[in-house]
């Protein structure tokens, strides 16, 4: 069963799509990240599943079932920065959450603990570091120790000590068995916190699966030959199913892209085979983040 699925989400604002035709699945144990540009959707995505918007279309269902108060429950979330007193400590501050959520106020020594605050819990809040600032705000999410937790843009306006702080919060809360799901329009964030990716647009989702399989870096390898030897590299290329998108070289040779599965070294023995003797072979990485843009493009 999934944790939360979305059927054909869509979401206005007067004359504004924000959403079109929102399909996903979260599963139960993933990072799930929501990436996309600014205004692509993912805060209206994550107000929708939480029930604080409501959707023109389509169905929203958390563990197999409509939200219900008894769901809700099980879902911490974190979609703006909460206020929290400067004067009180993080503790008093915990209790005073807890209060308002009804969660047990029992379940604050573990968020304290579990957001490395344990050994600061009676120091005013005005006194942290922007990094334990947010990691109280994530603290807050686990009261009532929740099953999913919900996060929109967690490391924004962050230092950079604030963002690893709470970076690797999340991926100690990911090793808990939590399940999460994470609005960025950070390519990094997402590719170093989440197993699994759904890319937004302009409210479409323009891919989604394991972040391993979307964002996967598929390198081009580049070939030089004798000049001779070009109609020959480009026809036994021609020859092998796996290679793919073949395109010329400023400055000689050409490059292409293996389909997965498919090493540089089994390249290069097969052109072997055919006659070809390579004089230069090198892998050229190709960014996730020119993968991302074409994504979006
Ligand atoms: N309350 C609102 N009234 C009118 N338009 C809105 C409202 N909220 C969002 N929008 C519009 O809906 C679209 C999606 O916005 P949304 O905030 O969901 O995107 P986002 O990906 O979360 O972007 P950001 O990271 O900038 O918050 C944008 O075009 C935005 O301008």
């Amino acid at each position: 069963m999934s944790i939360l699925q979305l059927d054909n989400l869509s979401k206005r604002y007067g004359s504004t799509v924000a959403l079109r035709g929102l399909s996903l699945q979260v599963e139960p144990g993933s990072v799930y990240g929501l990436l996309g540009p600014n205004g692509s959707g993912k805060t209206t995505t994550l107000g929708l599943a939480l029930g604080v918007l409501r959707a023109d279309g389509g169905m929203i269902r958390w563990f197999g079932q409509p939200m219900s108060s008894q769901s809700k429950r099980r879902v911490g979330a974190l979609l703006e920065t909460p206020n929290f007193f400067p004067y009180l400590s993080a503790r008093q501050n915990l209790l005073l959450a807890a209060d308002v959520k009804q969660a047990d106020p029992k379940t604050v020594d573990a968020a304290l603990d579990l957001a490395g605050l344990t050994a600061r819990q009676k120091d005013p809040f005005r006194s942290f570091s922007l990094g334990m600032k947010q990691r109280l705000a994530l603290a807050s999410t686990l009261l009532g120790t929740p099953d999913v937790l919900v996060l929109d843009e967690p490391t924004n306006g962050l230092d950079p000590q604030g963002i690893a702080e709470v970076r690797e919060l999340i991926q100690r809360l990911a090793a808990q068995g939590k399940t999460i799901i994470i609005a960025s329009h950070l390519l990094d964030e997402i590719e170093k916190v989440c197993t699994h990716v759904a890319v937004l647009q302009r409210g479409e989702l323009r891919a989604a699966g394991p972040v391993s399989s979307i964002l996967a870096s598929s390198d081009r390898v580049v070939l030089r030959v004798e000049p001779e030897l070009g109609p020959s590299l480009l026809h036994a290329l021609g020859q092998l199913p796996w290679v793919r998108d073949v395109r010329p070289e400023t400055g000689g040779g050409h490059s292409a892209e293996l389909t997965p599965g498919h090493s540089p070294a089994e390249l290069n023995r097969a052109l072997f085979a055919s006659g070809v003797v390579l004089a230069g072979l090198e892998v050229r990485q190709r960014s996730l983040e020119a993968q991302f843009l074409e994504l979006t493009k």
